[in-house]
């Protein structure tokens, strides 16, 4: 067997987001968001699940936070969900809202364990999108003032801050590619939702440093890590502009100032240009503390002018997949992790990481064994990652249980703890007291 140590001050945790797991949608003074718009719609998400219920962490966090003792993390990743903080986007504060997740911080410090927050998981309030969305500056300066309530409430008890998930997600999958909310399809839109959010990242960082906020503050791309099918350079070519538009594109404006200029070129040719106004790189560019990188899997694409507005096609390479059709990969991690130091040796932590296996309850057990190996594979590459000397500093498997994921509603399962959607039962699987058993030991023991 092999025997991977991890360093002692090494943070384990697990992941989950607001709209994916607390349920209480009408409750509690919260308003309505883009996602409960969008799971209304017809056709838009999988048998027409929303997240009215989800886990019903709303009133079952203690239970929650008792798994994640017996689980024996240390560390929590979560997101407030801005509707329940200010219903309108950007009027009254809703006190009954806030004093939810006081309640919820103070019981996860309480049980020793350290909140890793994500201010914005995908649940914009309505009526900002009515608005025009991100891409019109009143949610930016909205956005702004969401942060900064939560900052002054929680500066003291929360030390890691992340503004945005997935950013990529947030502009291209939901504005660009429409499987997610609001499910815009039109280039542009994406473009000004991603130049958006990312004023409005800036201008939270800002605010954070000028409130004297305590911890490290910063953002949570995902991963779309490629390698090219063939040596040409039009293949490579299309894998640069692949994993550019999840990476570079957000990390050039935050790192370096300015867009990555092939890619400003390649959409200009599309006739599509950033809204870039006067000050903004510069607010952008404020510099953060860490970033959270969410790594799922990698693909092997080829140049096709058919294949989208990136002209990247990613190929079927027979590869085990998970069961929402993702190629089991773990090598893009370490290929990614290296690439990400043109940035700097910044300090990274895997905000997500987790596989889809939709194992259900055999005689009270869930056997989820993929899971178990689809962890080994990518907690060995992180082994190698830190033993390059790169600066990751934690991991957080998604997700600590399964919840609502999106566009597949509630059949694709990701959580470590099986949830029973009828009853709402809890019932840690395998990879859970596999999960357990790496975190008390700090180490990966790999079964020849
Ligand atoms: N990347 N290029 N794609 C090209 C075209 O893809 C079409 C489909 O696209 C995608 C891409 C990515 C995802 C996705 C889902 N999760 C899992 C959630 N992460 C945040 C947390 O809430 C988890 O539930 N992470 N990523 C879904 C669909």
């Amino acid at each position: 067997m092999t025997i991977f140590q991890f360093p002692k001050d090494f943070r384990w945790g697990t992941a989950t987001a607001s709209y994916q797991i607390e349920g209480a949608a009408q409750e509690g003074g919260r308003g309505v968001s883009i996602w409960d718009t969008f799971a209304r719609t017809p056709g838009k998400v999988f048998n027409g699940d929303n997240g009215d219920v989800a886990c019903d962490s709303y009133h079952r966090y203690e239970e929650d936070i008792e798994l994640m003792k017996k689980l024996g993390i240390n560390t929590y990743r979560f997101s407030i969900a801005w509707p329940r903080i200010i219903p309108d986007g950007d009027g009254e504060i809703n006190r009954e809202g806030l004093d939810f997740y006081v309640r919820f911080v103070d019981a996860l410090l309480e049980a020793g364990i350290e909140p890793f927050l994500t201010l914005y998981h995908w649940d914009l309030p309505q009526t900002l999108e009515d608005d025009g969305g991100w891409g019109n500056r009143r949610t930016v300066d909205a956005f702004v003032k969401y942060a900064e309530v939560i900052f002054k409430e929680f500066s003291g008890k929360i030390n890691f801050w992340l503004t945005f998930n997935e950013p990529w997600c947030i502009a291209f999958l939901s504005n660009m590619l429409g499987i997610h909310a609001p499910g815009n399809k039109d280039l542009q839109t994406a473009i000004n939702v991603a130049h958006g959010l990312l004023v409005a990242h800036g201008k939270a960082v800002q605010s954070f440093r000028r409130l004297g906020i305590t911890g490290q503050i910063g953002i949570a791309p995902n991963v779309c890590w490629a390698e090219p099918y063939s040596k040409s350079p039009e293949d490579q070519a299309a894998c640069d502009r692949s994993i550019a538009l999840n990476t570079d594109w957000f990390l050039d404006p935050i790192y370096k100032g300015s867009y990555p200029q092939f890619l400003v070129d390649w959409f200009a040719e599309a006739g599509a240009t950033v809204p870039i106004q006067d000050g903004d790189m510069e607010i952008i560019s404020e510099p953060i503390d860490l970033l959270g990188i969410n790594y799922y899997t990698m693909g092997i694409n080829r140049f096709n002018p058919e294949a989208g507005v990136l002209q990247s096609e990613e190929l079927n390479m027979g590869l085990i997949k998970t069961d929402i059709g993702w190629p089991v990969e773990s090598r893009g991690l370490y290929e990614f992790m290296h690439y990400l130091q043109k940035y700097g040796n910044v300090d990274v932590y895997i905000t997500e990481n987790g596989a889809c296996i939709n194992d259900d309850l055999e005689n009270g057990k869930i056997n989820d064994d993929r899971r178990i190996s689809y962890y080994e594979q990518h907690l060995a590459q992180i082994h190698r990652i830190i033993n390059d000397g790169i600066n990751l500093k934690g991991y957080m498997a998604w997700s600590l249980m399964d919840n609502f994921e999106w566009a597949e509603g509630y059949r694709m399962r990701f959580g470590l703890v099986h949830v029973d959607y009828r009853s709402l039962v809890r019932t840690p699987k395998e990879s859970f007291y596999w999960y357990q058993n790496v975190i008390k030991n700090n180490w990966l023991e790999i079964r020849n």
